[in-house]
């Protein structure tokens, strides 16, 4: 007898390790100049991956691509097994699970801590709708869990708009756990944050991927903060990737030294 072997969708079977997010020979020009040109990358499910570069790279181009911002001219974007991302809008792609941090914090100023966390829960449902339903005692441990492993459990009812700024980008991390997230992009995670602040940060990342294994993509300026939380670098120029491997490799390379550090 013959097995037949069942075609797999979308997000099931992937396991950790596996490609999990897919991105093959992008190109995207804007007034004829190439921000994007030829771009693959890999990211596997429940790696914690950091792209650095100088400025116009096209990191933001990149992360742009993958959240459904930006249409590449060419190219392919697959998620999981195989959900083609360019066939796919801005909402829809964050619904099947890309959530994408900012580097500016938007969380709600008048809200408390624990008010942004619920709310960023139910986003579908108003904010009225949200904070007078009860919630569920898995919503709850999970937003206990999730206020904790942000650090700020013992700030519940503070006003999110009275946080500092290392802790409003925790508490915007926060919640976009609260969604599940498959794939977390985050952009200059500490760009303005104390020399605290950032270990705080890089404890926080490393925790999510190797203790929550968690899939996710910072894209950060701050070499030294790169070197704390780093397993693999990706490192762009001009809209291509010129290197990729940990942090001692790319600071040797020679092409990375010339172009990025300016040698
Ligand atoms: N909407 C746009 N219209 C025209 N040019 C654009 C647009 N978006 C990006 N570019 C150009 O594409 C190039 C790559 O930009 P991108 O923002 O992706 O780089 P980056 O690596 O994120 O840089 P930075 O570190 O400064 O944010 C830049 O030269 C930029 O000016």
């Amino acid at each position: 007898m013959q097995l037949r072997r069942e075609p797999q969708h979308g997000l099931e079977n992937v396991k950790l390790g596996d490609t999990l997010l897919y991105v093959n020979n992008i190109s995207k020009s804007f007034d004829g100049f190439k921000a994007l040109n030829n771009l693959s990358l890999t990211v596997n499910a429940g790696e914690l991956r950091c792209i650095i570069g100088a400025n116009g790279a096209g990191k933001s181009t990149m992360m742009d691509v993958i959240t459904g911002k930006t249409k590449p001219d060419e190219g392919t974007v697959i998620f999981g097994n195989d959900i083609d991302l360019l066939k796919m809008d801005e909402p829809a792609i964050a619904k099947i699970g890309i959530g994408r941090k900012f580097q500016k914090p938007t969380v709600f100023p008048n809200h408390t801590v624990w008010e942004n966390l619920e709310l960023a829960m139910e986003a579908d449902k108003g904010v009225f709708a949200t904070l007078f339903a009860k919630m569920s005692g898995a919503q709850k441990d999970k937003l206990e869990q999730t206020i904790e492993l942000i650090g700020l459990k013992e700030q519940p009812n503070y006003p999110a708009g009275a946080l500092s700024h290392g802790q409003k980008q925790w508490l915007e991390i926060g919640m976009l756990l609260m969604q599940n997230p498959k794939l977390l992009l985050v952009d200059e995670p500490v760009a303005g944050m104390t020399p605290q602040e950032i270990d705080k940060t890089a404890a926080l990342l490393n925790s999510l991927a190797d203790e929550h294994h968690h899939s996710v993509v910072v894209v950060e300026h701050d070499m030294e903060f790169v070197r704390s939380i780093a397993r693999k670098v990706t490192v762009l120029h001009e809209g291509s990737v010129l290197a990729e491997n940990n942090m001692d490799a790319i600071q040797a390379n020679e092409d990375v030294r010339r172009v990025y550090l300016g040698e």
